[in-house]
């Protein structure tokens, strides 16, 4: 249609620069201090933050990263699949003025750089691709939130364009349900049960309207039908709690202690509410969670990888970013 350029931007949470305390902190300030992720008037929250959460969070997530640091690249897991993701996914489209970056909404880099950047390539127009499957106001609000920041300091803004949540949208559930039988039949063990953990989210900001608990709970319908499998066996949970406030529940904690009580010996731990895994996952799951469950009697435990930049997972990523190009290509 336009001879000039399109941007592909995929966007993601984003990770320390560092797994040291002072980067860790920083990091966390600077999310925390996102009043889309903590929504407390700042004169209740901000004494809390600067005295108790930023003197003791950082050491303990510190020595998390540390657990899942990439060490080759000295970055975050989820900077190095995010980037892969981007690279993989312009190396799908043969149509030469399409550009594929990545941006981060913490910590860099930045969605307004990559926007700068994405312009002084000639794109006139630009897709951005939060790369959270639910909305929730804490993740893909406020990654538009942030573009709209960027684009208040143009004269000349660029048109742009968001991909919205694809929660149920059928490449992704496909995508997951190829990926979870895939692994499933490379395990050297049946898990009796599949726990599908979610990020958590605190009731307080769902009660208040935000649809992300629903949106979870229609992805793992999908799912379920797309693997003919039942409530009983694929098991809904969130995890990551954060503060004291209460979360969104079953815990995944809870979910796996119950399951490893009541002697079930076999599990695998999906989390289809990240497209890319990170510390969440690979820490909080992989290590955590599984000591837990094998300490308290459990025999197996699988963690299934996200999409990242897989055959199936890049599929997704492009039939979705397709259909927003309609038009535009
Ligand atoms: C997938 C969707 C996510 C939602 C929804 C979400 C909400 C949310 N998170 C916190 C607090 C923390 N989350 C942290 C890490 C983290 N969170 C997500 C995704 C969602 N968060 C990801 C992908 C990650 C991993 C980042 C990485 O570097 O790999 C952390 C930092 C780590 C730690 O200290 O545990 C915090 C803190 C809140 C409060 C919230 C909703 C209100
Ligand atoms: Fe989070
Ligand atoms: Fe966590």
């Amino acid at each position: 249609m336009s001879a000039s350029r399109i941007g592909l931007l995929l966007v993601n949470l984003g990770t320390p620069q560092g797994a040291d305390y002072w980067s860790v902190r920083r990091y966390l300030r600077e999310f925390l201090s996102d009043r889309r992720v903590v929504d407390l008037p700042p004169v209740l929250w901000r004494p809390i933050l600067e005295s108790f959460v930023l003197t003791f969070r950082p050491r303990r997530s510190a020595r998390a990263y540390r657990s899942v640091w990439n060490e080759e690249r000295d970055e975050g897991p989820l900077k190095t699949i995010t980037r892969a993701q981007a690279e993989k996914l312009g190396a799908r489209f043969a149509e030469r003025n399409v550009i594929v970056d990545f941006a981060m909404r913490y910590a860099g880099p930045s969605i307004g750089e990559k926007i700068d950047a994405l312009r002084a390539n000639g794109c006139e127009r630009i897709l951005m691709f939060p790369l959270y499957p639910q909305y929730a106001a804490s993740t893909t609000a406020s990654v538009v939130d942030e573009a709209a920041r960027a684009l208040a300091l143009l004269r000349e803004q660029p048109t742009l364009r968001i991909v919205p949540p694809f929660y149920d949208d059928p490449a992704y559930i496909e995508a997951l349900a190829a990926s979870t039988r895939a692994q499933l039949a490379a395990l050297d063990f049946e898990p009796e049960i599949l726990v599908a953990s979610f990020h958590g989210l605190p009731q307080a900001q769902i009660d208040r309207g935000d649809p992300y608990r629903r949106h979870c709970e229609a992805t793992l319908d999908a799912l379920r039908s797309a693997l003919g499998m039942s409530p009983e066996r694929l098991r809904l949970a969130f995890q990551s709690r954060f503060g004291r406030t209460q979360w969104t529940g079953p815990y995944t904690a809870n979910v796996l202690q119950e399951l490893a009580q009541s002697g079930v010996k076999r599990v695998a731990v999906l989390t289809p509410g990240f497209v890319s895994d990170c510390l969440e996952t690979l820490e909080e799951i992989g290590v955590e969670l599984r000591h837990s469950y094998l300490a308290e009697g459990g025999e197996n435990f699988a963690r299934l990888d996200c999409l990242n930049d897989s055959e199936d997972g890049l599929r997704a990523l492009e039939t979705i970013a397709r259909r927003e190009l309609s038009g535009w290509l």
